[in-house]
């Protein structure tokens, strides 16, 4: 059974990338075959994982959507690209944004990036959506065609407002458009341990959110490491393994196997 998680929150720079890179290679560790999309126009993820000028590649998931508004057959092979630390990779470019607009007029907007994930994941124990900073029809095709939505949120600041907006569209997805999505969790990211304002800030999550959403127990902390990795290409386990980020994605990956059970 294949898992499919979408790692969404619209405010940007929270961690969503890098969530998804080391979660996704941490579950590839435990065993699991694994597929990344990045479903952003910025190509972060694509460049985290080492494709450096994502604008140079041919075949994105835009070309797939595409493929699919246009009813033209598509491989699930296509545009499939093999990171070495065993996870693969479906690429993000610009050309994304302009298919977000197009896709504006297209009946069943919402239901195309599902029935790409649909025809994948036979193939696949997790599914990880790189989710873009907004909550347009991109994102919205990310939860209607997940199981579950991760929310990484950034502990530097007291995120109630955004995280409202995010919960409302996820209640809205899930009423109209996917019955079965659930909630894998908040995931508290950027923690600097060093100040009492951080751990004020979980505190003040668990309170407004904790009986409603899971709050993953394991928190990811601050750590320059973290962001040193996308400028080589690989995860944390790569370029830190004994670190306390790769601990601690090392544990979340294994709270996701635990969930499923
Ligand atoms: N645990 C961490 N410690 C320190 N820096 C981190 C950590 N996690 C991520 N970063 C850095 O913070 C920045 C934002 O992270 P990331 O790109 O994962 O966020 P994002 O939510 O995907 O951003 P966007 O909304 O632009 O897509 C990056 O420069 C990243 O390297
Ligand atoms: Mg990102």
């Amino acid at each position: 059974m294949c898992r499919v998680i979408a790692i969404s929150n619209q405010k940007g720079g929270v961690g969503k990338t890098t969530t998804t890179v080391n979660l996704g290679i941490g579950l590839a560790r435990q065993g699991k075959k694994v597929l990344l999309i990045d479903a952003d126009p910025q190509g972060s993820l694509t460049a985290s994982l080492g494709y450096v000028e994502p604008d140079e590649i041919g075949t994105t998931l835009a070309t797939i959507m595409m493929a699919i508004i246009n009813e033209k057959e598509f491989e699930i092979t296509d545009g499939i690209l093999h990171h070495k630390e065993n996870v693969d990779l479906l690429p993000a470019n610009i050309e994304l944004s302009a298919l977000e607009v197009t896709m504006g007029n297209v009946m069943s907007r919402e239901l195309i990036m599902k029935e790409y994930i649909e025809a994948v994941r036979t193939e696949y124990d997790y599914i990880l959506i790189d989710c873009m900073p907004s909550l347009g029809l991109m994102t919205i095709n990310a939860l209607v065609a997940a199981d579950s939505v991760l929310i990484p949120v950034q502990a530097a600041y007291l995120p109630v407002k955004g995280l409202q907006q995010l919960i409302h569209t996820i209640a809205m997805v899930k009423k109209r458009l996917n019955r079965q999505l659930v909630f894998e969790g908040i995931l508290l990211t950027m923690v600097d341990f060093r100040t009492n304002y951080a751990k004020d800030v979980a505190g003040k999550v668990r309170e407004a959110y904790g009986e409603k959403i899971e709050i993953f127990d394991t928190v990811i902390p601050m750590s320059v490491k973290a962001a040193e990795t996308s400028a080589e290409g690989v995860s944390i386990f790569s370029h830190c393994l004994n670190g306390k980020v790769a601990k601690a994605y090392e544990t979340i990956a294994k709270e996701v196997l635990g969930n499923e059970e």
